[in-house]
C-alpha cells in the first residue's frame, strides 16, 4: 500500500450511473472445471441479457489470461493472482454499472471469498457450474485433459490439482441434468431479483 495515493473525489457517482443505465450493477461469476460448461452459459446468459436491455461484460480467459494476465502461470500463487485482478477489474467495471459476467475455474473458496470482499457481497451472485468430472473429461472440449493424464499438463485442476466446491452458492447447475436454456433461466431469475430494472 502505498500511503501518498489519496483517491480524487469525482462528480458522477455509481449510483448516477445506474440510474442512466436503468439496472443496478452486478457480478456473476461462474466457477467450476474445465469443460463443466461456464463459458457455454455465461455467453447464452450474455446474450438474453443483452437482448433485455442490460449492459453487460464478459470476462473469461480468452480476455484476460491473454491480455492482461498473461504473465501468470497455473500456480496455486499466480491464479490467486488471477482471480484478484479480476475481481479488480470487475469492481471497475460495478462501478461503471455493468453487469459483470465472469467465467473462471477459480478452483480455491478463499480467492472466491476475495472476490467478494473486494465487489461487496451485494453486488456478487456465484453460479457453481457442478458438471462431474467424468463427463468433462468426456467433452474434452480443448484435449486438455487428455494432455493432463498423459502427465504434459503438471497441476491440472480435477486431474492433478484441487477443486475446492462452494458451500453455498446462489445457483447450482449440474450440465448432465440442466440444458443451457434451462440454466440460463436459472440464473436470470436470482438475476432478475438483484439488479431490479428502475424503469
Ligand atoms: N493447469 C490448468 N488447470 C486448469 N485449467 C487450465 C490449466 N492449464 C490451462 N488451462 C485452461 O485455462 C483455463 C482456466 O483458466 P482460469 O483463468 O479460469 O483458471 S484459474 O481460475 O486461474 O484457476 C481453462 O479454461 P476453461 O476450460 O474455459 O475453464 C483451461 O482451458
Ligand atoms: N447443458 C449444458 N450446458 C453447458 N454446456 C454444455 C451443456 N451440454 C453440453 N455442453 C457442452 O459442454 C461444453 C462446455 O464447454 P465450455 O463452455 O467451454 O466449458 P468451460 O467454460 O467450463 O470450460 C461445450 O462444448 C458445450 O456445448
Amino acid at each position: 500500500m502505498n500511503d501518498n495515493i489519496i483517491p480524487h473525489n469525482f462528480s458522477i457517482t455509481q449510483e448516477q450511473r445506474s440510474d442512466l443505465k436503468k439496472h443496478q450493477p452486478l457480478l456473476v461469476w461462474f466457477t467450476g472445471l474445465s469443460g463443466s460448461g461456464k463459458s457455454t452459459i455465461a455467453n447464452a446468459l450474455e446474450i438474453k441479457l443483452f437482448e433485455q436491455g442490460i449492459h453487460t461484460y464478459l470476462l473469461d480467459g480468452d480476455n484476460v489470461r491473454k491480455g492482461l494476465n498473461n504473465n501468470l502461470s497455473f500456480s496455486v500463487e499466480d491464479r490467486t493472482e488471477n482471480i484478484r485482478r479480476i475481481a479488480e477489474v470487475a469492481n471497475l467495471m460495478i462501478d461503471a454499472g455493468l453487469v459483470v459476467l465472469a467465467s473462471f475455474v477459480s478452483p480455491y473458496r478463499e480467492d472466491r471469498e476475495n472476490v467478494k470482499r473486494i465487489v461487496g457481497y451485494e453486488n456478487f451472485l456465484e453460479v457453481f457450474v457442478n458438471t462431474p468430472i467424468e463427463e468433462c473429461e468426456r467433452r474434452d472440449v480443448k484435449g486438455l485433459y487428455e494432455k493432463a493424464r498423459a502427465g504434459e499438463i503438471k497441476n491440472f485442476t480435477g486431474v492433478n490439482a484441487p477443486y475446492e466446491a462452494p458451500m453455498a452458492p446462489d445457483v447450482e447447475i449440474d450440465t448432465t441434468m440442466v440444458s443451457v436454456e434451462e440454466a440460463v433461466a436459472l440464473i436470470m431469475t436470482q438475476i432478475e431479483q438483484r439488479i431490479k430494472n428502475k424503469e
